[in-house]
């Protein structure tokens, strides 16, 4: 691991996705503040999850890693992540239970205000603005004013990044995650629809089998709360590297801006700023792979973020595309096994399906996800090795943003309830449909 020096060599290499500020001056003050901050997330906690990753990598669980494409200084409320919480709960739920598999669960969550975009602006009726690059750069209304970067920003985002874990923490430790809560999550949902009814059935085995359990003995407290972690896409280096620090214990570089940070596929070339950046930190970290990775890009990832070898030290999160995973996925996969190289691997099902409906929204249909999920577990089995997770853009609330599911939206329905500040994500409905699914295929593998 790195000396401090060594921890802004990022900042000689290509960094790419990282907004132009108008004033260096005011950039190097926000900074300097952030780096006088409290922690978000502590070491031992990110060692924690790096333990629990490594039961992944080694078969013996199962990733749900999901929430926002884009989390928004407005959502930052109680209401807003209570249901994001409530679908995950509701979804891990699904998967323990049904699957006979320990879910390890990550929020997409607590610092998810940062994107990277494929152009740098956007028109509208012949009007050109930069591109909405995240609250933690620059507004999504369409005014010169809100798309103007501004470094201030940064700070809100942290700020916003510690409300948000305060209240996963209360959320997932102070009893609302029980599990003798499985009816309660579902409450406002059950007569709604075929997943909500799905899912009180299984409740309700819950309840009995507690109730067994208890009957034989077991300490019903033990399900009083739940183990969750923070992530997010490291994608702006200058407040990564502001919030990290030198653990105490350790003498080791912690990213303390969340337990898990990830490598996006645009800014995952072997020499440049995110990956040597990312190289550095002690946390466990992810990268994502998109169809054009070839399988000694993967390697090179492997001996550059992880030369040692450590287990839970690196996911790869394979983002595909519905028609490309059965034959772009096998060849990184039995390279890396070959390796001997220890890597969770975790399907990512929305990035490599996103297409503009007729109307202009930026949609995705559920049964290209579900197919995708689906490919993914059909060439782990073939191969032998084990599908690690899931990771899915959600919400709690009944948007309508991508089309189809149990509950079938159609794409003139995408008006409706289209929140998103960036990408379509699925609803309360689709993602336990979806959670329904991979427990079957789980099984089934
Ligand atoms: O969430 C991922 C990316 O930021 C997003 O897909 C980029 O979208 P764009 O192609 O509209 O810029
Ligand atoms: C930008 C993202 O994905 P990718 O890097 O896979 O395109 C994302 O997960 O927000």
């Amino acid at each position: 691991m790195s000396t401090t020096n060594e921890l802004d060599v990022w900042r000689g290499l290509p960094a790419l996705q990282q907004p132009q500020w108008d004033d260096p001056a005011e950039v190097r003050a926000v900074v300097e503040e952030l780096a006088q901050l409290p922690p978000l997330v502590f070491a031992g906690e990110c060692d924690q999850l790096r333990e629990r990753l490594a039961d992944v990598a080694r078969g013996e669980a199962f990733v749900l890693q999901g929430g926002d494409c884009a989390e928004t200084f407005a959502g930052s409320n109680a209401d807003a992540v209570r249901n994001k919480l409530k679908t995950l709960l509701q979804m891990a739920v699904v998967l323990t239970y049904a699957a006979s598999v320990p879910v390890v669960k990550i929020g997409r969550m607590a610092g998810q205000f940062a994107k990277p975009r494929s152009k740098p602006g956007e028109a509208r009726d012949g009007v050109e603005l930069p591109a909405y690059r995240g609250d933690m750069v620059n507004g999504l209304e369409f005014t010169p004013e809100a798309r103007r970067n501004d470094p201030r920003r940064l700070l809100r985002a942290y700020h916003a990044s510690a409300v948000t874990l305060n209240l996963c923490r209360a959320f997932t430790k102070g009893g609302y995650a029980d599990l003798r809560q499985v009816h309660r999550w579902n409450q406002d949902f059950v007569a709604q629809s075929p997943a909500g009814r799905r899912y009180e059935r299984l409740a309700g085995e819950i309840d009995r089998a507690l109730t067994f359990m208890k009957a034989c003995g077991a300490n019903p407290d033990e399900f009083h709360g739940v183990e969750f972690y923070s992530s997010h896409e490291a994608l702006l280096l200058e407040y990564e590297r502001a919030l990290t620090r030198v653990d105490s214990l350790s003498g080791l570089p912690y990213d303390v801006s969340a337990h898990f940070l990830w490598i996006g596929e645009r800014t995952r070339q072997l020499d440049g700023a995110h990956v040597d950046f990312l190289s550095r930190i002690r946390n466990p970290i992810g990268v994502k792979l998109g169809p054009t990775t070839s399988p000694d890009d993967a390697l090179a990832l492997i001996e550059k973020l992880n030369p040692a070898g450590e287990p839970g030290r690196l996911t790869f999160v394979t983002r595909m595309g519905a028609g490309r995973v059965r034959d772009a996925l096998p060849p990184l996969i039995e390279k890396v096994r070959q390796s001997g190289a220890p890597v969770a691997w975790i399907c990512d099902p929305m990035h490599g399906n996103t297409f503009e409906a007729p109307s202009g929204h930026k949609t995705r249909r559920v049964d290209d996800v579900l197919d995708e999920v689906a490919g993914f577990f059909e060439v782990h089995r073939a191969l032998g090795t084990h599908p690690g997770g899931i990771h899915i853009e959600f919400t709690g609330d009944d948007v309508t943003e991508c089309v189809g599911g149990g509950h079938p939206i159609v794409e003139g329905d995408l008006h409706q309830r289209y929140e998103t500040a960036c990408d379509p994500r699925l609803n309360r409905g689709q993602s336990l449909d979806l959670a329904f699914m991979v427990a079957e295929l789980y099984r089934k593998s």
